[in-house]
């Protein structure tokens, strides 16, 4: 047998190919945009958090908290079959992100009260 393709038959193979990778492309497109939906909502909870703790001295980061919510997140990945190693990093990432705000929001409100 000739497993050399047709022209014709590369020509279709190439068509399905495309099609198959602009629906999934759409899929990636949709998956990003509920990503950044879901984390505009969490930075709108963090940044009350951050209100409240300024508010009550209480500190910027949590590192038991943090450390739990890690292990949490870890065994969900493994149980969705994603890395939880990458789970970790990305965590890590944004909650680095929330404490930087909290710690900007505590210093503006000692700002306003040695003012
Ligand atoms: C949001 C909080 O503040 C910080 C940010 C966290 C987060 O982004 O999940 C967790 C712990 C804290 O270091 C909190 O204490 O709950």
């Amino acid at each position: 047998m000739n497993d050399q393709p047709t022209a014709e038959r590369t020509l279709v193979g190439d068509e399905e190919a495309l099609a198959r990778l602009r629906a999934l492309r759409g899929s990636i497109d949709n998956l990003d945009a509920a990503l950044v939906h879901l984390l505009a909502e969490r930075f709108k909870c963090t940044q009350q958090v951050g209100e409240l703790k300024a508010a009550h001295d209480l500190p910027p980061a949590d590192p038991a908290r943090e450390a739990d919510q890690i292990a949490r997140l870890r065994r969900l990945a493994a149980d969705a079959k994603l890395d939880p190693a990458f789970a970790e990093k990305f965590l890590n990432f944004i909650i680095g992100e929330v404490v930087r705000h909290h710690r900007a929001i505590a210093a503006k409100q000692d700002g306003a009260a040695g003012s």
